[in-house]
């Protein structure tokens, strides 16, 4: 497993916080909190609880795309001057692809968007578009795609802004299990060979630990964090991890500390 990045202090740098952060929506529904939430730079994180518990409001709230009502969300400024870019890439649980134009198009648009010189977009695309394995695709359309890698393309359109932080909502949920475990291996190598923070929403147990190195509990609404679970399994995490003891043994733990949230929520 990698270990987080160091300060020159020797502290582990932290890429997110939340202090107290709230979350009440203009319907007066009480999505979230107060949470306290700190993951270091480089970590990958799964949030993991039932639905409606505020999983996206929280990555929402990271990723700058709504505020909170109350506490401290800090995103930790300055991109590394090794690999300079934005700070935040989000993918979503549908791949949202704009159908009448090419995979090429579809995954420079954050560039284009924010007036990334020409020359310069074609080869970053390029680039993320290998990360993700589909180079023989870029100028297929959408619909030619099957699902998996509609949200390949959906990835290489976050990773082509060359992330800190990659938040990811539930990506994976509508696709095939053999489709799922591919793109969990794919994610995971991306994640070591770019160095990213993950923070990865999800509501399967078996995902949260295969994936993370940390996996966060939250209750029904109003969402907060009731369990923190490290999966303290190294490198390889491949098919000999999925059926060894060690995972077996995180699952129970994990799924043991998700069932008091869904106390009572099946009967309401
Ligand atoms: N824009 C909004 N306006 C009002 N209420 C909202 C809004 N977005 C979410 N909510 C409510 O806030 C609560 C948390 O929603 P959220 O989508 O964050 O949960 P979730 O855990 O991601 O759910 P799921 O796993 O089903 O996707 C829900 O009750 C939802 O109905």
């Amino acid at each position: 497993m990698s270990s987080s990045p160091l300060s020159e202090s020797g502290a582990v740098r932290t890429a997110v916080r939340l202090r107290g952060v709230t979350k009440v929506y203009d319907t007066g529904v009480v999505a979230l909190g107060p949470i306290d939430l700190a993951i270091a730079e480089g970590e990958f994180v799964s949030l993991l609880g039932p639905s409606g518990c505020g999983k996206s409001t929280a990555l929402r709230l990271i990723a700058g795309l709504a505020s909170q009502s109350s506490g401290a969300l800090e995103v930790a400024a300055a991109a590394s001057e090794t690999r300079p870019g934005h700070r935040i890439g989000f993918v979503f649980q549908e791949p949202t692809l704009m159908p009448w134009t090419s995979v090429r198009d579809n995954v420079g648009l954050p560039l284009t968007l924010a007036h990334v010189p020409a020359a310069e977009v074609r080869p970053r695309v390029d680039a993320a578009l290998a990360q993700v394995g589909l180079s023989d695709f870029a100028d297929a359309f959408p619909r030619e795609l099957s699902g998996g890698m509609k949200m390949r393309a959906s990835l290489a359109r976050a990773l082509v802004t060359r992330p800190d932080v990659l938040l990811m909502d539930e990506p994976f949920a509508a696709l095939d299990e053999i489709t799922r475990f591919r793109l969990n291996n794919d994610l995971l190598a991306l994640w070591r060979s770019l160095k990213m923070t993950v923070v990865f929403v999800t509501h399967s147990v078996f995902e949260s630990v295969y994936l993370s190195q940390r996996v966060l509990v939250m209750t029904a609404r109003p969402g907060r964090l009731s369990a923190e679970i490290k999966i303290d399994i190294g490198a390889p995490r491949d098919d000999a991890f999925r059926s060894s003891p060690a995972y077996a043994g995180y699952c129970r733990s994990v799924s043991d500390a998700l069932a008091p949230a869904y106390t009572g929520v099946h009967a309401l």
